[in-house]
């Protein structure tokens, strides 16, 4: 990764802006507002079905793909394959989110069972992270303080960020929507997941010099997606080599 990461960052960002990328979402039920909220300030077009009878249509139309698993049940798990489907026949980059397969034995297994199909990226916090294998073909981003990005021998640690994004639910799970509309634009998982969650770190440090608390925070992160610039991102990114 060249020196200048936070200039290929930026130049990915105004690169997403100019293509508006389609982003389907099989998104658990208690963010989808949030999510879609948070892809459209940045630039990108959220859908949201998880229809077996209509997913199929909606994901061929899509750039990119997330599967979140948070609000998992039997209907969700026949679209998210059906979904898959599409995406491998018609090459398109998908994002996985096992949220919450830290609580239960059973998500966890279909977690692992999708890295398998070849996701681009998985995101998941620490406690999700730490209980799935992740293949070197996938890019895993191990979300929280300082955001890990690791794909094989190749790190980095995004140290931007503000400690309110993490009391405020759907922040994790918007991070990987907002890893999918980058890989919209961004062959290289590895680049397109750094930027990413370098635009979000930025974003939340921007948010988090005017809130107050959680209830203002997600407003204000909300402008700052839809603000946020090249210079904001090459002034403030602190982007390093991972240590752990
Ligand atoms: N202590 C922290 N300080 C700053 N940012 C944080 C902190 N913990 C989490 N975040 C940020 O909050 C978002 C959600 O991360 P995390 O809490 O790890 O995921 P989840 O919401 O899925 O549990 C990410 O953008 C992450 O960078
Ligand atoms: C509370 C909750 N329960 C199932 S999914 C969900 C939302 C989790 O959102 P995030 O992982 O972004 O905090
Ligand atoms: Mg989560």
């Amino acid at each position: 990764m060249s020196g200048d990461f936070p200039e290929q960052a930026a130049e990915m960002l105004q690169r997403l802006r100019g293509a508006t990328p389609r982003v389907h979402c099989l998104m658990n039920t208690v963010v989808q507002k949030p999510v879609a909220d948070g892809l459209s300030a940045l630039g990108a077009i959220p859908s949201m079905t998880s229809s077996v009878d209509e997913v199929s249509g909606f994901v061929a139309k899509a750039d990119a793909l997330v599967v979140n698993l948070g609000t998992l049940d039997d209907q969700r798990r026949q679209a998210i394959r059906l979904a898959l489907d599409t995406v491998q026949d018609k090459a398109k980059p998908w994002v996985l989110d096992p949220a919450h397969c830290d609580y239960s034995p059973p998500r966890a297994t279909f977690a692992q069972e999708l890295l398998a199909r070849g996701p681009a990226v998985m995101r998941a916090n620490a406690s999700e992270f730490v209980l799935l294998s992740v293949p070197d073909t996938v890019v895993g981003v191990r979300t929280g303080a300082s955001d890990l990005v690791r794909q094989g021998e190749r790190s980095l640690a995004i140290e931007n960020g503000h400690a309110l994004t993490a009391k405020v639910t759907g922040t994790g799970c918007l991070s990987g929507a907002i890893i999918a509309a980058f890989l919209a634009v961004e062959r290289d998982a590895f680049q397109a997941a750094t930027a990413a969650m370098l635009v979000v770190g930025v974003a939340a440090e921007i948010a988090g010099e005017t809130a107050h608390g959680p209830g203002s925070f997600e407003p204000a992160f909300l402008d700052a997606l839809d603000r946020i610039g090249p210079a904001e991102i090459t002034k403030r990114a602190r982007v390093a080599h991972a240590q752990d």
